[in-house]
């Protein structure tokens, strides 16, 4: 795999202090995965896994009472290799929108309420494309229309859309520039599913036709079955296994996965689908060994006592659990 960012022992905790105790919540403990060129990489899990501190970290968007305690990241970009660790603020904001761009929930962040649409074309994107105003807004035409949207909407205020075409509007802000990496948070979560069909293959056709990679996070698992070519499972700060979103669908390895995958509505259910028992752990005391162990109907001795390494288990499989792996180490 031809590698766009290589993420490597990330850690990164957020310090807090809880009922008067100064604690640290260990939101990303020790990730390492590589997203690459051209791929949608999901991230999933449930709420407060570190889903959006990996982001923020990946991106290097730290500020305190989050610090990165070790790891590196590294991007593959066109002009070159950078650890996004090593750069100045400035360099790392040279990256943004031309190189890495995002995508999130509320489209509101990105599109000034108060200004028609055409405006946030011009403060994101007219300084870094060197083309007169004319120019710029044939280009941005064109962009809208290959992927579907109406230019005359460049006139609008975001109120006057709806919320499915202020959320496509917003990726073609994030896509003007044909940036290598888009880091997408929840981009469909707010949206209901006939919109959120459609903005999922906007996503794909963008991908195919830019060859962009996406970093796409969302706990639903529905959509990364969609959309993502690979998918990582989080679970408490740490990645427990990645796989082709195929073969982690068809058979997922880990427990926790195996109940995410179980827990997906099917067409013709009758049957309630059976919860997990317990609820995932405080990151700022999660428990010794596998931080999944309380609520694993697989638990051994071993996941009490020491952390299950993620191991390949096949090319381009990992899995972290003691009961697919045994203890090789
Ligand atoms: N500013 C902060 N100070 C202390 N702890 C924080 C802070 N922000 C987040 N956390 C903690 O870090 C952990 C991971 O949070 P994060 O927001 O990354 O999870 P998430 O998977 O993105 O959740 P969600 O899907 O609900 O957004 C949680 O335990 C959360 O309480």
């Amino acid at each position: 795999m031809d590698a766009l960012v290589e993420i490597e022992n990330l850690k990164a905790y957020y310090r807090a202090f809880l009922y008067g105790v100064d604690r640290e919540v260990r939101a990303v403990d020790d990730i390492s995965l590589t997203i690459g060129r051209g791929e949608i990489y999901g991230v999933a899990g449930e709420s407060s896994s570190g889903k959006t501190t990996l982001i923020k970290t990946i991106a290097g968007a730290i500020r305190p009472p989050l610090r990165v305690v070790s790891g590196k990241v590294t991007f593959h970009f066109a002009g070159g290799t950078q650890d996004i660790y090593a750069m100045k603020p400035e360099q790392r904001m040279a990256l943004r929108w031309l190189h890495l761009s995002y995508i999130m929930q509320g489209s509101m962040n990105v599109l000034n309420p108060v200004r028609r649409i055409r405006h946030s074309f011009t403060d994101f994107a007219l300084r870094h494309m060197k083309l007169g105003r004319d120019q710029f807004f044939e280009k941005v035409a064109t962009h809208l229309q290959r992927l579907k949207l109406d230019p005359h909407l460049l006139d609008a205020y975001p109120h006057e859309l709806s919320g499915g075409m202020r959320q496509r509007m917003t990726i073609a802000l994030a896509t003007i520039l044909t940036p290598e990496f888009i880091i997408a948070d929840e981009p469909t979560t707010a949206l209901d599913v006939i919109v959120q069909r459609d903005v999922l293959s906007m996503i794909r056709e963008i991908q195919h036709e830019m060859g962009s990679s996406f970093l796409f996070v969302t706990h639903d698992m529905g959509v990364h079955a969609t959309v993502s070519d690979r998918i990582g499972i989080i679970y408490a700060g740490r990645l427990v296994e990645e796989a082709p979103t195929r073969k982690l669908f068809d058979m997922p390895l880990h427990p926790y996965t195996q109940h995410l995958v179980a827990s997906l509505p099917r067409i013709g259910d009758v049957q309630t689908r059976p919860s997990l028992e317990g609820r995932p752990p405080s990151l700022a005391t999660p428990p010794e060994g596998c931080r999944f162990h309380p609520r694993c109907p697989k638990r051994m001795d071993i996941c009490m006592q020491k952390v299950p390494p993620l191991i390949t288990v096949e090319p381009g499989r990992r899995v972290a659990c003691f009961a697919v792996t045994g203890d090789q180490v």
